[in-house]
């Protein structure tokens, strides 16, 4: 038995969910540049769950239920108000989806129907659970959802109380297509381990949330802003690039597991920072972002991921840095969520073998001994 470092390369799966193939996105055989471009994130959900782009009709009626699920219940609002108010927000997060298990009736309900049902409710109230802690922690009070607006207008409208703009909800809307799902990344594999032991849909999405935060997968978003702050300025790009290449420290934002020659949702984000910052007024982030971009590409051969650019997309959006990778959480819950329905469908527990590497036998001495 020889380990495989990282399970590079390993097939552990089929799916039908999301395909990259030849460094091609499809989710559902749709190419995502495609749905960038004309999906709502709404029908993408749809996509992904059911495995069909929805009518009109059923397109509408989840918008409906994804409305009226939105409000989550008192008593978790309650424990958000009890949290630290300088906590994590992914750490956030992870804590309310696992409480939210615990105010659902259906939770431990493993139907097929029931998990539908638990899919929109998580889809709908992750949104609300993030924008609910941080106005909670600016002293403010939670700002309830509207049952009759997109998931991406509702989360920036929970956020300030205000209707935001249509750009900026199309921006966010865009930006959700663009994260919903990924064949197997590590947190969509952390769910679908979790579920395997025929464990529930909250606990596959705790798991899952966990997997998202580190800095190597969904954290890099956060990670690639505090980038942008540090270098500040255009002048220090080549200084702080150099410096980091030099000493062998990763560049948040390059590089993935499986494209080698670039991440193709990372041109579309490119595209909305530049927009949003014409739109603002502040070019700054974007300019860095292709300068060091330029520099990383040519130095280093290391493409930009999805993440690298949602940071500045999102900066541009007002959002504040630490809701970065909840956002991501976001638009994610709904390949989650699919990919935990496909794996039920389909079951059979995940356990793989790991090489040993201790010593082959050894002797066990009496405590007094040691
Ligand atoms: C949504 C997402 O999860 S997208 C990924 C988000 N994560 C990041 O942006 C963090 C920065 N990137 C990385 O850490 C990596 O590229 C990962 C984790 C995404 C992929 O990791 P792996 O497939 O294990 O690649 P690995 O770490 O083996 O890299 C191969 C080589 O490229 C280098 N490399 C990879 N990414 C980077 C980077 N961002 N900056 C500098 N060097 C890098 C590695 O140091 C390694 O060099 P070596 O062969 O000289 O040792
Ligand atoms: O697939 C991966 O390894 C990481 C990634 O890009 C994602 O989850 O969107």
């Amino acid at each position: 038995m020889t380990a495989t470092k990282g399970l590079e390369g390993i097939v552990a799966t089929t799916s039908s969910i999301s395909s990259i193939i030849d460094g091609v996105l499809t989710y559902r055989g749709i190419n995502i540049d495609e749905l960038a471009e004309k999906a709502s994130f709404e029908e993408v959900a749809y996509l992904l769950w059911f495995g069909k782009l929805p009518n009109a009709t059923e397109l509408a009626q989840l918008q409906q239920q994804l409305g009226e699920a939105a409000a989550v219940p008192g008593a978790v609002i309650d424990q958000l108000k009890l949290f630290p108010k300088d906590a994590n927000s992914m750490a956030v997060l992870r804590s309310a989806v696992s409480a939210l298990a615990l105010y659902d009736a259906e939770a431990n309900e493993m139907s097929k129907e029931a998990n539908i049902r638990k899919a929109i409710r998580l889809q709908a109230q992750i949104p609300t659970v993030i924008a609910a802690y941080a106005r909670i922690r600016e002293g403010q009070e939670p700002v309830a959802p509207k049952a009759d607006v997109s998931v991406a207008e509702n989360f920036l409208y929970m956020l300030t109380g205000q209707t935001p703009e249509r750009i900026a909800v199309e921006a966010l809307d865009k930006a959700l297509v663009l994260h919903a799902d990924h064949e197997l990344n590590a947190s969509t594999f952390a769910a679908r381990v979790t579920v395997a032991t025929l464990s529930d849909i909250y606990s596959g999405v705790t798991s899952a949330i966990g997997a998202l935060k580190g800095p190597l997968h969904g954290g890099a978003n956060e990670a690639v802003m505090a980038m942008l702050e540090e270098v500040g300025t255009m002048e220090n790009v080549e200084g702080y690039v150099a410096r980091k290449l030099e000493n062998k420290e990763k560049l948040m934002g390059f590089g993935h597991r499986v494209y080698k020659n670039g991440d193709p949702r990372a041109k579309h984000l490119q595209v909305m920072s530049k927009e949003l910052g014409k739109i603002t007024g502040n070019l700054n982030w974007y300019e860095m972002s292709v300068k060091i971009e330029e520099l990383v590409t040519g130095q280093k051969g290391l493409k930009p991921n999805v993440d690298f650019y949602s940071a500045s997309v999102y900066t541009s959006l007002g959002i504040p840095r630490d809701l970065f990778t909840p956002i991501f959480a976001i638009s994610r819950a709904s390949g989650w969520t699919a990919h935990i329905l496909e794996q039920y469908d389909n079951n059979r527990l995940i356990r793989p073998r790991a090489e040993y590497t201790g010593p082959a036998s050894a002797a066990y001495v009496p405590i007094s001994q040691r």
